[in-house]
């Protein structure tokens, strides 16, 4: 890693961001720790580029939202800021270090985990082999693989069992399992709860909960009904068409009438 271009301390510079202090799930501080700052990022595929110069952050403690109709770059953002696709233009910020060109390995060992919204477990494998790969490329392996165990009760019972034969949720639960593997301080989570039952939904909420209550920094990509993430969120970021295009606290979007606007505003169809 290098020392970070934009400041040691990734402070948020001259964008549209408002503070969510007295919101969401965390008391206020009066000193925001910033633990990553994404900005002018741009990336794609191939010849393709998708981001179009996003911005983006993620405070310690905090649950940072990010909303956009399909299409957006939602997932390509959180690609780009795990590492998995090569960022072409602009700075990611982690922790004080320039990580913009680290790739997946070095992000997922420098703090960073993710959860992709599709393909997120080996279908094959055992639960606990899953666990075991994804402990692979960190010091202490299955002692982090009996920790996540012992954490989730629900993948202990069906650690034998082939995440192919999981339910939604279940497989769900191991997928973000995986990620908290390499205890992250930072999780990114790409429409966790997309067509999981109520149960696992709330399950979900109250595991993130948990852990930003930890002081992990969440980024959460929703999805269509988002009110009970948002409800617990304490920032939002919006985007469209490869862009950013406003930073709020997530409480306003839980006015009467403001999803609505945003949804119709940034909907280009
Ligand atoms: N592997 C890929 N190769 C080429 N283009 C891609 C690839 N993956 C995504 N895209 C394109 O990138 C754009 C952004 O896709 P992305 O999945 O990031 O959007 P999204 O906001 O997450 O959408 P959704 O809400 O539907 O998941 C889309 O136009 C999509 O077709």
């Amino acid at each position: 890693m290098w020392p970070c271009s934009c400041g040691a301390s990734c402070s948020p510079r001259g964008r549209r961001t408002r503070s969510a202090a007295t919101s969401g799930s965390s008391p206020p501080t009066s000193e925001p720790t910033m633990l990553l700052e994404a900005t002018g990022v741009r990336a794609g595929y191939g010849k393709l580029t998708i981001l179009q110069g996003m911005e983006i952050a993620a405070e310690a403690g905090k649950i940072t939202t990010v909303l956009g109709p399909n299409g957006a770059g939602k997932s390509t953002l959180m690609k780009a800021v795990a590492g998995h696709l090569p960022i072409t233009g602009g700075t990611v910020c982690f922790e004080g270090e320039d990580i913009t060109r680290l790739g997946a390995l070095a992000s997922a060992r420098a703090g960073i985990g993710y959860v992709p919204q599709e393909r997120n477990v080996f279908a094959g494998l055992s639960v606990a082999d899953n666990l075991r790969v994804a402990a692979l490329a960190y010091e202490g392996a299955e002692a982090r693989v009996a920790g996540v165990l012992e954490r989730f009760p629900i993948l202990a019972e069906r650690r034998r069992q082939a995440a192919s034969t999981l339910s939604g949720g279940e497989r769900q639960t191991l997928a973000i399992a995986t990620a908290l593997v390499g205890a992250p301080r930072l999780l990114l989570l790409d429409e966790p709860t997309a067509g999981l039952a109520p149960i696992f939904v709330q399950a979900i909420i109250d595991w993130v909960r948990t852990l930003t209550g930890d002081g992990m920094a969440v980024i959460w990509v929703i999805e269509q009904d988002p009110e009970a993430v948002l409800a617990i969120s304490d920032t939002t970021t919006v985007i469209a068409a490869g862009q950013t295009r406003e930073t709020l606290p997530s409480a306003e979007l839980l006015e009467p009438g403001r999803l609505e606007s945003i949804i119709f505003e940034t909907d280009d169809t």
